[in-house]
Parts: structure tokens; sequence; C-alpha cells
């Protein structure tokens, strides 16, 4: 098993003629949470899009346990082993919890995708209770916990989140970061953008901040000791 598991090398991507990231290099180890921070249009969305598939790079390489990633389609990156947690909005609201979640295992044989699920209800007692219910019926931590679970479902080598506190309540989010907790101590890897800064530093081991399209700091979460204020001042320069 390779030390780093995600490796992003001097990544070109333009929309039209507008250059948004422009050279930017990092690597998730395995098993670790990264998180990206940077102000509002420093890229950090188009990062995750360009991991996923969902836009081409002009250059630069995404490499996952050494295979190249850049310019292949979402589809064949998502068989490779990258889920990305999508928005609570991308699930099918008029289908039930279970079949949200039952679409995520798509490349799962049948007796495989059973386990993974009652791993997935185990995990969040909260949707076996709600298996039958309609999606859009539930509130929108719950939407999310469908969410994430649905991402799970492929047993991904990384999960990819953007945003995954956005607009829900301090409870919920804190649910969210136990969630994270829970994740990274079976050792799942994860990369995610997230602006509330105190789940970002809650559920991180690392940190990078993106400046227009640039990589401009980074470290260990645990290394600051709480004191979050120079970052946070790195973020918005
Ligand atoms: N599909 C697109 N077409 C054209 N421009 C885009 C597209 N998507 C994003 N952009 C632009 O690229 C820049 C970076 O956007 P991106 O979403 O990556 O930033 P971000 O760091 O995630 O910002 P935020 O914190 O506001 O979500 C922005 O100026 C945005 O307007």
């Amino acid at each position: 098993m390779h030390d780093v598991l995600l490796k992003i090398t001097d990544l070109h991507v333009s929309y039209g003629k507008k250059a948004i990231l422009r050279g930017a290099s990092f690597d998730v180890r395995n098993g670790e949470c990264l998180t990206l921070l940077g102000a509002n249009g420093s890229g950090k969305s188009t990062s995750m899009n360009a991991i996923c598939g969902f836009v081409k790079p002009v250059s630069g390489s995404i490499s996952l346990n050494g295979t190249e990633l850049a310019g292949k389609g979402p589809h064949t990156i998502f068989k490779q082993g990258v889920a990305q947690v999508s928005q609570a909005r991308d699930l099918f609201p008029d289908l039930s919890v279970e079949d949200n979640l039952r679409l995520g295992a798509m490349q799962r044989g049948k007796g495989k995708a059973a386990q993974v699920l009652a791993d997935i209800y185990d995990r969040f007692p909260r949707l076996a209770e709600r298996r039958r219910q309609a999606t859009r019926t539930l509130s929108g931590g719950e939407q999310q916990m469908v969410a994430i679970g649905r991402a799970l479902m492929s047993s991904p080598l990384i999960l990819l989140l953007d945003e995954p506190s956005g607009g829900l309540s301090p409870q919920f989010c804190e649910e969210i970061a136990t969630i994270m907790d829970q994740l990274k101590s079976e050792g799942v890897t994860m990369l995610m953008v997230e602006q509330n800064l105190n789940l970002a530093f809650r559920a991180a081991d690392r940190f990078i901040v993106l400046r227009d399209g640039q990589v401009v700091d980074g470290g260990d979460v645990a290394a600051m000791a709480g004191d979050h204020d120079a970052i946070v001042r790195n973020i918005y320069l």
C-alpha cells in the first residue's frame, strides 16, 4: 500500500480562457482526512470536480495509487474508487432512503451490496428507521446522511466531501463531525472542502490553503494546537 493515495501534481484547470487552477499540487495520504481551505472562488470545488472527472484538466496529473485519472470520465474514476458525496439536493427525492442508498452500490454484486447496506444502517440507525420513507420527507441533515451513505455504498478508496456541513444546524454539524471521526477510525481516506472552520479543523488531520488556484499554505492540524488565527488570516488575505 502506498503512503500517498492521491497525488495531484501541477494541475491546471480553465473554464474557457479563465485559468482557475494554476499549478496546484498536493497529496492525500492513506487513511487521513485532508481539508481544502480557501476564499470563495479560490478553486476548491474545481479541484474536487477535476478529481471526479466532471471537469477535464488542461494539464497536470491526478494519480490514485499510481493510476492516472486525469482526462478520464466520471464513471471510470468512480469505478477506480473515488466517490463524491453529492449535495443532498442530488438525491432522488421521491425514492425511498433505501433505494437512494442502493443506487450507490452500482458495481457490487447482490450479496456484497446487502452486506454494505447492513453496515450503513449500523452506522446510521436514523436511516435504518426511515428506510422506507421518501427521501424528500427527511430533514436536511438526514438527507446529508443519505448522501454520505450512498457514497459509502461503493466502498470507495477515497471519499470526497464538498461542504458536508452546508446549511445544517450546529447539532447536525456535530453529528456529521462524529460520523467523520468514525469513518477516520475505520481508515476511510477523505478529502473535504469545508467553510465551517470548526468542523474543518475538528475532522481534518491536515489542511491546505488554495489561493488563486495554487496551494499557498498547509500543515498538520494537531501541530497548530488550536491556534487557527494565522491560518484564517492566510485564507482571506
Ligand atoms: N462551470 C463553470 N464555468 C465558468 N466558471 C466557473 C465554473 N465553475 C466555477 N467557475 C468559476 O471558477 C472560480 C472558482 O470556482 P470554485 O467553485 O472552484 O471556487 P471555490 O473555491 O469552491 O469557491 P466557493 O468557496 O465560493 O464555493 C470562480 O470564479 C467561479 O465563478
